[in-house]
């Protein structure tokens, strides 16, 4: 069933808060086009305990404590069969605690007495075809959704997901971009898993660039988020002159959320992505964008 014109996609972000994670949240909570039911957790810029409390924070910064919190998979899909999977944190990015190193106290508020996985599969049945799940971290609790519950592919409306390197290099190592290498494994079932799928790679998200001026504008404005941004993007903004020699960030997670807010402002390719799952190119992602039959789709700048 299609949404009624004017009422509001519901959207779950899984997240790994995370500067840019930050930022892709407060966009969501400012765009009337969608609703944000809910957050789920993942590790990757930080472990799943600090991310769980760095959205409960994110929350309460932007009084919308009335958002459930639901806590994700502590360890890759594979972490049973291949004991010892060392997770990759990416703390020197994002700082130690995650946003930027400010130390904020800790949030009042709790996650709720639910999973990750269990929240996704309860909110697909609940509004089949209508909720947009965004991923911004590696994608094991969207795997463990699919792998929970057969008709989760059928009920979830789509997967918006910030992942891969399609035709470049990786951010992590030539092959791999961050989120896939996280579990590569998670991925590849996502990608074959017949579910609409809109990845969003670092080809595009290393063209959208948040400049020093940009930042300048930012300090000019005295409105809550900006002023919040401004203070935890120092860290992301050192992290990428050292490593990319760039006056700038890359917007990597709200270029996501923007694709799943407006879907109008980008234009994509369609075909079938497989994710390498081991060896030297352990993460990389393949797109084959022939087979039209498949609705695996890829971000593409206009
Ligand atoms: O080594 C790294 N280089 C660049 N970005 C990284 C790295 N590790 C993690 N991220 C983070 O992964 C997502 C995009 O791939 C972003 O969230 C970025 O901040």
């Amino acid at each position: 069933m299609a949404a009624a014109a004017g009422e509001p996609k519901k959207i779950i972000i899984d997240t790994d808060p995370g500067i840019d994670d930050a930022m892709a949240i407060f966009v969501a909570l400012r765009s009337p086009e969608v609703e944000v039911i809910g957050l789920t957790t993942i590790y990757g810029n930080v472990y799943t305990t600090l991310a769980t409390r760095n959205a409960l924070h994110l929350l309460e910064v932007a009084d919308r404590t009335d958002i459930p919190v639901a806590e994700g998979s502590h360890v890759t899909i594979t972490f049973c069969t291949q004991k010892g999977t060392k997770l990759r944190i990416a703390d020197f990015v994002h700082g130690a605690d995650g946003l930027g190193n400010q130390n904020f106290p800790p949030p009042e508020g709790k996650p709720i007495d639910m999973s990750a996985t269990d929240f996704l599969v309860e909110q697909a049945n609940l509004y089949p075809g209508k909720v947009t799940v965004v991923a911004l971290g590696p994608l094991t609790n969207i795997a463990l959704a699919i792998q929970q519950d057969s008709s989760f592919v059928k009920n979830i409306g789509q997967i918006v997901l910030l992942g891969g390197a399609f035709a470049v290099n990786g951010n992590v190592n030539p092959a791999a971009e961050a989120n896939i290498f996280g579990d590569p494994d998670a991925a590849d079932i996502v990608f074959t898993s017949g579910a609409d799928v809109l990845a969003v790679g670092i080809n595009v998200t290393h063209q959208v660039i948040l400049t020093d001026s940009d930042r300048e504008t930012l300090a000019s404005s005295n409105g809550k988020f900006a002023q919040y941004l401004l203070k935890i993007l120092e860290v992301y903004f050192n992290y990428h002159h050292d490593a990319y020699s760039t006056k700038g960030v890359y917007l990597h997670d709200p270029t996501a959320m923007l694709a799943a807010i407006n879907p109008s402002l980008i234009t994509y390719v369609e075909g079938a992505v497989r994710v390498q799952t081991n060896g030297i190119t352990r993460g990389l992602t393949l797109l084959y964008n022939k087979q039209k039959s498949d609705v695996v789709l890829v971000l593409d700048r206009r």
